[in-house]
């Protein structure tokens, strides 16, 4: 058997087994399980005989002489009837959740789309994005990257959206606490440590669709301002935000964080989540972010690197870099000692740097293990939607790119060579220090 053919029997397998688990699973939330199905009010062992009666009696609905009797039957087929439909429909109405949202008000897998891509030139994008980051190390145009980081956003985001949620980030897990409450305190814990105040305009580079800004927002009540180089994410973020009721506080803008349409001095605070590992050049991007903030205020940022784990010298660890280089768009992951140095470089002061994915915390890459049947149910219902015209073309190829990824930033935590979360927190100076102005 080939491994195409390999992948298809396991897909469907895994597929049928989730699937039959889930027709005896709960039809919504906490709806009708099969094993729960009854007779209404009608003891058990009399469900037999009501149907009988009820089947001699509408059996040929023409002859009914005693209109009165009506009602009373009636009754009787909801008694026999309720539990299945309920059971049934439900299971329909699930199965539509399975093609349906990642939050409570997601996306569904039957609206995933090129972002502002069209559908048709999906494909074609996904090789442009492939060839270009195929070799990381190769990249030499670094000024090509952010235009190629923006097509690969077209390509994920509605995946990302539908897999994962509306924040594209990790968090260590919590033991007794779901996916997004460690999410939610992963995120209030950036805000909290640069100290704002409710007003304060705070930035947050690289914003993704909102899902941490709108966190942030309602933890701090500071109003926030997010830049992100992708324009579908623009129109998600905004979307989200103004759901969420939090347009007042959240702002979204188009642009490049390597050039930032703000002027000098004019934020109270900034931070980022796993977004500035996308800049070709660290310096450039802390660079700009030193020019925005106010002297005196705090940057944090979460930074994607290899530990002092990594050895260059082994293959197996090169192969993992490169494979998280590759499939998230990433120009080359820098090293945890880069950080602290480029962020002095462009004028910081380092405040505090802590690898927040090293024990006591918990692994963040359970959610990606713990995801796998997810994944090969999702790429099932990608490929049928994909060959149905109703996704583009290109989506299965993309959906497989992350496939792999996933199992890359797995062995990346596994071998402990990776974090997603290596945390740094800067102060700009009051000043500017002798050594910088003269630099
Ligand atoms: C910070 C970045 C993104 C980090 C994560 C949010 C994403 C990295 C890999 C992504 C995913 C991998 C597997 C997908 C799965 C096959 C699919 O069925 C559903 C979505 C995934 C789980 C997807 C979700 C987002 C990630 C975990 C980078 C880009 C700097
Ligand atoms: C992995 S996502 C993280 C998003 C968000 N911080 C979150 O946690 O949900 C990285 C983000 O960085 C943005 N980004 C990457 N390169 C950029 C650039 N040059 N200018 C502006 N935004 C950029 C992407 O568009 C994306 O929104």
């Amino acid at each position: 058997m080939d491994s195409l053919a390999l992948f298809c029997t396991g897909a469907l397998i895994a597929g049928g087994i989730y699937w039959f688990v889930c027709i005896l699973g709960p039809a919504e939330q906490k709806g009708k399980r099969a094993v729960d199905l009854s007779g209404g009010s009608i003891s058990a062992e009399k469900v037999q005989d009501n149907y009988k009666q009820y089947w001699s009696f509408f059996r040929r609905p023409k002859e009914i002489e005693t209109a009165e009797k009506v009602p009373d039957f009636v009754d009787t087929f909801y008694n026999l009837v309720t539990d299945i439909y309920e059971w049934g429909w439900g299971g329909i109405y699930w199965f539509v959740c399975i093609l349906g949202p990642a939050e409570q008000k997601g996306k569904r897998a039957v609206d995933l789309s090129g972002g502002s891509i069209s559908a048709e030139k999906v494909q074609d994008n996904y090789k442009q994005y492939w060839s270009f980051f195929r070799r990381p190390k190769e990249i030499e145009t670094a000024e090509k990257v952010p235009d190629f980081v923006d097509t690969f956003y077209n390509l994920v985001t509605d995946i990302y959206e539908w897999g994962w949620g509306q924040s594209f980030h990790f968090s260590p897990s919590i033991p007794g606490k779901s996916h997004l409450e460690a999410t939610r305190l992963h995120e209030q814990m950036a805000v909290d440590l640069i100290n704002v105040k409710p007003g304060d305009r705070i930035l947050d580079v690289g914003c993704g669709v909102g899902g941490p800004m709108r966190a942030i927002a309602a933890h701090s009540r500071a109003k926030v301002v997010g830049i992100t180089i992708n324009d579908y994410q623009v129109n998600r973020a905004r979307m989200h935000n103004k759901k969420a009721g939090l347009d007042s506080l959240c702002e979204v803008v188009q642009g490049n964080f390597l050039e930032m349409p703000f002027p000098d001095n004019s934020f109270d605070g900034a931070y980022s989540i796993e977004a500035t590992c996308h800049a070709p050049k660290l310096e450039e991007v802390y660079s700009e972010i030193f020019r925005v903030m106010k002297p005196g205020s705090l940057y944090v940022s979460y930074e994607w690197v290899t530990t002092d784990k990594f050895k260059s010298s082994d293959p197996e660890h090169v192969e993992v870099i490169q494979g998280i280089e590759r499939g998230d768009a990433l120009p080359g992951l820098r090293n945890y000692a880069d950080i602290a140095e480029t962020a002095r470089k462009v004028g910081f002061e380092v405040v505090k740097e802590k690898d927040l994915a090293k024990p006591p915390a918990k692994p963040w890459w359970t959610r990606l293990k713990m995801g796998r049947i997810a994944y090969w149910r999702n790429h099932i219902v990608v490929t049928i939607l994909s060959a149905l015209g109703i996704a583009p073309k290109g989506t299965v190829d993309v959906h497989e790119m992350l496939f792999k990824t996933a199992d890359y930033l797995t062995r990346g935590g596994d071998t402990g060579i990776f974090s997603p979360m290596h945390m740094i927190l800067c102060r700009k100076p009051e000043k500017k220090t002798e050594e910088t102005s003269s630099s």
